[in-house]
């Protein structure tokens, strides 16, 4: 079954929603930049909201060792998702000991990433728009027929773009083992909607 994954859920209706449709993973954004933005705290405060359910993602742009110690002081995280060079992925993975997932901005085979990198997963969207304020959730849709080709040995999860509407033929045309969302089932920059998180749900599946 495709890996579905709801990303910036900073709300306690977008937590619930997520949880109670099943996705297998929920991300928290600590990119103070965004408008999905939560501190450590309010983080735990949603996390704390169920036990089990989806596994808890920290996004974090370029992050040091501090801040992501600081983070996991409030809430637990059972994956790093971060976007950082292959290098830095092996000394998270190395410091943290959780899978670390790298976030690829992909627009030809070039930015595939090299076999031997250490990373345990891999969120693929395309390179973020000229003048954008954050390195990824920009709405922007991926090169799905060039995705079609990319096959790691890794999890990876498709990104950019997604909606409820186009999400199973994104899936068909690429092939990808996961689907990641954040604009896409919002109504506004930062606000998640439950019933468009319930529907991406329920597309992604099938
Ligand atoms: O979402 C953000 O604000 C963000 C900020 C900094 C780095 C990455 C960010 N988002 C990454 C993602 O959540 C996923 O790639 C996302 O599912 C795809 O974004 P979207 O096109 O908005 O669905």
């Amino acid at each position: 079954m495709t890996k579905v994954k709801i990303c910036g859920i900073n709300s306690p209706e977008a937590f619930d929603a997520t949880v109670q449709a099943g996705a297998d993973y929920l991300g928290f954004v600590f990119f103070p930049p965004s408008p999905r933005y939560v501190t450590p705290a309010e983080a735990a405060l949603l996390s704390a909201r169920a036990q089990g359910g989806p596994l808890r993602v920290g996004l974090f742009v370029n992050p040091g060792f501090d801040e992501i110690d600081a983070v996991l002081q409030s809430v637990s995280l059972d994956i790093l998702q971060v976007h950082a060079s292959p290098a830095a992925v092996t000394a998270l993975r190395d410091r943290f000991g959780r899978p670390v997932w790298r976030q690829l901005g992909v627009t030809s085979a070039a930015d595939f990433p090299a076999k031997d990198e250490h990373a345990d997963g891999y969120v693929v969207e395309a390179k973020p728009p000229p003048g954008a304020t954050r390195p990824g959730g920009n709405a922007v849709k991926a090169d799905w027929a060039l995705l079609s080709t990319f096959r790691p040995a890794k999890l990876w999860l498709l990104a950019g773009g997604l909606n409820p509407g186009n999400v199973a033929e994104a899936i068909a045309q690429t092939g990808t083992p996961g689907v990641d969302v954040s604009s896409g089932v919002e109504t506004a920059p930062g606000k998640k909607s439950p019933e468009l998180i319930r529907a991406f749900v329920k597309a992604a599946r099938g």
